[in-house]
């Protein structure tokens, strides 16, 4: 379902290792993106954006471990690769994680000056949708849907360089730091694709 065609616009790569991959795709191609289906560091090269999706984090660091995937994304990153984490994709990002047993001794890609706390906002259960409005998306006038499932909460922003997006229930959401886009929710899971145009829009800046 993906194609990749350089002609088409920027390219942008979903990391596939587990999580909401094809949900990615398809929004980035409806945002006028190229696509790469990304399981190895040298699918790495040549792309404008990652995108790192929801899922499990702790799966996917066991995943990326034997290939040093977090560590290839982390050296593109340090050299200019815009990245865009969802969910599981904020706890990877996330320079610190306060509840990191589970994810200890593994790498993680990092880079993003915050502290997450993973399933803060409770079980599968407590997931929830909210109207939530985004910080330079567009129409500001109607907010993004945004869908929470066992979500990591932001607890803490330790640089004035990462702008707050967007908040829910007091907590910031959605946030950029320069090239690195992340969000505690899902933007994928609903047709409103403006959060995916914003980061095509950042990557080729
Ligand atoms: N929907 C999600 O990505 C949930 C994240 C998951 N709770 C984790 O810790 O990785």
């Amino acid at each position: 379902m993906t194609v990749e065609d350089v002609s088409a616009g920027p390219l942008i790569g979903v990391l596939a290792l587990q999580g909401a991959v094809a949900e990615h795709a398809a929004a980035l191609q409806a945002s006028g993106a190229a696509v790469r289906i990304v399981r190895r560091p040298e699918e790495l090269d040549g792309l404008d954006g990652l995108v790192v999706p929801g899922g499990e984090s702790t799966a996917m660091a066991r995943i990326a471990a034997p290939v040093k995937m977090f560590e290839a994304v982390r050296e593109h990153r340090e050299a200019g690769l815009a990245v865009f984490g969802t969910c599981a994709g904020l706890i990877l990002l996330a320079e610190s994680v306060a509840d990191a047993q589970a994810l200890e001794g593994f790498e993680r890609i990092r880079g993003l000056d915050v502290v997450v706390r993973r399933n803060a906002y409770g079980s599968q259960l407590n997931s929830f949708t909210t109207k939530l409005p985004v910080q330079g998306i567009g129409e500001p006038d109607r907010p993004l849907e945004a869908v929470f499932i066992r979500a990591p909460v932001i607890e803490e922003i330790r640089s004035a360089d990462v702008d707050v997006l967007a908040e829910a229930q007091g907590r910031p959401v959605a946030v950029r730091q320069g090239r690195l886009l992340a969000a505690s929710f899902h933007p994928e899971l609903t047709s409103d694709y403006r959060l995916h145009q914003y980061f095509v829009g950042l990557a080729t800046s």
